[in-house]
Parts: C-alpha cells; structure tokens; sequence
C-alpha cells in the first residue's frame, strides 16, 4: 500500500517545474496553516501552455480561486514572463500514477503473505450511511457539521475527530458518511473503517505470525482510519500501545483519523492518560439522544427509504414511546411495517399498539417513579429518603427537580401523581420544577450531560 500522505500525493506530478516553482513562493507567503489547508491539497499537471490545478472538493476550489489564484497566475508570469502560462482551476484528481511496486521486505515470503491474509483490504463501508440519509436535529447537529468538515478538509483542522454518545445515537453512521463522501471525492483514497476489536484481533493475529511490521505498515499506510468503539480498548495494554503508535504516525502524516466512542474519552476507565489527552487534540464532540421531533423525522425518514406510508399520527406515537436510541426505534418500526405486510391491515395507532404490545408493555415496567427516584438518588449519591423529604439545600433540591422532569418524561403519570410520590407536593412544584430543568438544561452544560446521562440510563 502506497503510504504517502493526502497532501503529499496531492502535490507529486508531473508539473512540478512549475508549480514547484510557485509553491517555494507561495511557502514564504502564506502561513503554514493555510497552506495545509487549501494549497497543498492541490494537485498540479502541466500541460502545455497552462498549468491545471485539481482542488479535492468546491470548498477549496472556491477559496483558491478568490483568495490565491491572483498570485498564482504572478507567480506563472514571472517565471515565464514571454509567454505566461495560464492557470485552470477544477475540483477532481489528476490521473492516478502507475501503482507503486510494493516495498522489499526482509521478511521471509509466507510472513507477507500470512500478513497480507490478516489485514482487513477492503473499507467495507456501509453505502447507506451517507450525510443525505443522516437526519439531522438538535442533538446531532454539531457532530454533523464536523463530519462534514472533516471531509471538506481531510487531515486538516479537526483531525482527530472523536465522536462520543450512548449506543443506537448514530455515531457510525457519521462515520461511514465520512468515509464514503472521502471517497466520493477521491475515489482512490485508502479509507479503512473497522471496529476497534478488529484492529486487537489483527494485532494479536501479526504478533502470532510475526508480522507486526506488516500490520503496522498497512494501518499506517491509510488515507483515513475510522475506528469505531474505542472504548474496547481498554484495559488491552499492548494494543493501546500499538494504537498510540499508529494514532500518532498518521497524525503525523496529516492522514485523517476519526474515533467514536460510547463515552467521553477522559470517562474511559482502563485507558492509558496519554492516548485520552491525545484523542482531544483535535475536535472531541458528543451525540446527544434525539429530541421528539428529530425521532420522528427520523422514522418518517426511514418509512420513506422504505416506499412505505407512515401515518403522522404513528410516527408521533411510536417516537414518544421509544426514546432510548435510534437503533430501537428502527426495530420499532421494522416491526410495525412486518406486521402490517403480514396481516395486510393498514398502520394506524391502534394497529401499532397492538404490534408494539409487549415491547411497550416491558418499557412501562421499568420506568416507574420508584424507579426513576432510585435511579437519580445513585447518579447524585444522596439517599432515596433525601428527595422525598422537605430539604432545600441545592444538593438535594437539583436532583429532586431533574427526578421529577424525568418521571413527567418518562412516564404518563399526571403532575398531581409525581407530587404525591415526591412526599406530597403540590403539582405547581412539579410542573415549576419542569420549567426550571429545561432552562437549566439550557444554560448548563453539566445539567443537560446528568439529564442526558439518565435519560440513557433509564431507557436502556
Ligand atoms: N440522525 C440519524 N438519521 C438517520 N438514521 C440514523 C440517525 N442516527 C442514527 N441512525 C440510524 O440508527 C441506527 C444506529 O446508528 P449507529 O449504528 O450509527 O449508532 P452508534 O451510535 O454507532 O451505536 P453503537 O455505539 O451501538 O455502535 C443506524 O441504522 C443508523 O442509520
């Protein structure tokens, strides 16, 4: 595998007289950072009279033109000044050079080749996980728009990016998006994806044949490595190790490398301090679970990739049942949609009651205010006995506003009903604790994360 990075293989062609030329000047003149960013992407080929310079995506071709191909055009002049050769600017690559042939190894044959039989070859992308098919709310939005950034910008500002959120949020599903648009727009970059087991078994294989040198080669080698998970890492020494290694060889490269992870990575117990400070250089950013309305936008999403007519009514009903993740939501529907192609009734709310019976019937069961008032007494450390007592001391009376916001949420009990199970208070208490949690949730990051991390628990 060629090892080169983006921005190297972008800048090696046949017109480097030229744009050699313009880039030692442009170098002198332009911060390094912005010429990581939107030269030294750029790939070059001379022909003729004009030089034709390929930008990755409209994002840099745009910013070229208006911010740097003035100069460029100078620099052309002045060094040809009798007959100026004129600049062409198009997003695309130029045509890929002959494969490089592979790299002699000391290795004895049969240890490549049992290396090569160990290393994963294809991406094995998920074409369905595209941005298009992404629906974006609230809750995702910022780590959409990083993943968007990032393909705009492979290596560049946000690398790594570190996605982190509870199960079912969506977290490949960004990162397949990431890894197919990369292709998209350059159809030969090596994107592996592969689950953070996979890259232990791998290593654990090498070590087996004694061919770590290989495997360290072949990740190493990446465009982009998404690597899914990482919190199966922990407590794996020597992986970590080998990973810390990689991890840093393709930052150094300013290859692309995107993690997720099912917590916040400074939360991962049995992960060594350095890689968790690491994995921050770059952009660290959380899924949250959807909100209502993005639950049903998601459902009516996923009717419509289906052909199927999901009722307004039905999508509403089933997105404020099922809250704990998008993954169970998906079931959710699948099922109801089964049902309905079975039986050949229509999907109406009754219909999806009755197919959704026992799974709705399980979720009754375990959100209970019982439930819920134990689950938040744990999250806060104070006892069950604190949140039903008179106390008003701000340690005892946040947890007892969030409980109390979770069982209106999470529950159908009436305000009357939680005020009773709260030691008898009023129903205004309950309905102003409502109030005062959302706009806390607002105005308080560590809030919103304790509400979030319930939320999770208590759906779970
Ligand atoms: N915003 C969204 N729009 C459309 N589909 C979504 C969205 N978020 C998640 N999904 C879908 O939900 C399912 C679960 O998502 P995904 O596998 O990406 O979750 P995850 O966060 O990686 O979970 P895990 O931690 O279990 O790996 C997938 O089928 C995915 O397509």
């Amino acid at each position: 595998m060629d090892p080169t990075p983006w921005h190297a293989k972008r800048t090696a062609s046949v017109a480097d007289s030229l744009w050699k030329g313009c880039l030692r000047r442009l170098e002198r003149e332009i911060p390094d950072q912005q010429l990581n960013t939107w030269i030294r992407p750029l790939q070059a080929q001379e022909d003729g009279e004009q030089l034709r310079l390929y930008a990755p995506n409209r994002f840099v071709l745009d910013w070229v033109r208006e911010h740097f191909s003035h100069r460029i055009e100078e620099l052309l002049a002045s060094q040809r000044p009798d007959a100026p050769p004129r600049l062409a600017l198009q997003i695309g690559t130029q045509a890929p050079p002959p494969e490089a042939p592979r790299r002699p190894s000391s290795r004895p044959a049969n240890a490549e080749a049992t290396a090569r039989s160990v290393m994963p070859s294809a991406s094995s992308l998920n074409s369905h996980f595209t941005f298009d098919t992404f629906v974006e709310g609230k809750s995702n939005q910022l780590a959409r728009a990083a993943s968007m950034q990032v393909v705009e910008n492979p290596g560049g500002a946000y690398n790594p990016l570190f996605i982190y959120g509870g199960v079912g949020l969506g977290k490949t599903h960004l990162m397949h998006a990431i890894g197919n648009a990369l292709l998209r727009n350059r159809p030969r970059a090596q994107v592996l994806y592969l689950h953070s087991e996979r890259f232990v078994a791998d290593m654990v294989k090498a070590l087996q044949h004694n061919a770590i040198n290989e495997f360290k080669r072949h990740y190493r080698g990446v465009d982009a490595l998404l690597i899914d998970d990482i919190q199966f890492f922990a407590r794996k020494e020597r992986s970590q190790e080998e990973f810390f290694h990689t991890f840093n060889a393709l930052l150094e490269g300013q290859q692309q490398v995107v993690m997720t992870c099912d917590r916040y990575p400074k939360e991962v117990q049995g992960l060594e301090e350095r890689l968790k400070s690491r994995f921050g250089w770059g952009l660290t950013i959380a899924i949250e679970p959807p909100e209502l309305e993005t639950r049903v936008a998601i459902l009516m999403s996923k009717a419509n990739q289906e052909g199927i007519d999901l009722p307004n009514e039905v999508a509403f009903f089933i997105a404020k049942r099922i809250r704990s993740n998008i993954r169970e939501l998906e079931g959710a529907l699948r099922r109801v949609v089964a049902n309905s192609q079975f039986t050949g009734a229509p999907i109406t709310v009754d219909f999806t009651k009755a197919a959704l019976r026992d799974l709705l019937a399980l979720q009754d069961k375990l959100v209970t205010i019982e439930n819920i008032q134990k689950t938040v007494a744990e999250y806060y450390k104070i006892r069950v006995a604190d949140l039903l007592s008179k106390r008003r001391s701000r340690s005892i009376t946040r947890p007892r506003q969030v409980a109390m916001a979770l069982a209106k949420e999470l529950t159908s009990h009436s305000l009357p009903e939680i005020g009773d199970a709260f030691g008898g208070r009023d129903h205004t208490t309950v309905l102003h604790a409502c109030r005062k949690v959302v706009a806390l949730r607002e105005s308080d990051t560590r809030v919103d994360e304790d509400y979030n991390n319930l939320m999770r628990t208590l759906s779970s």
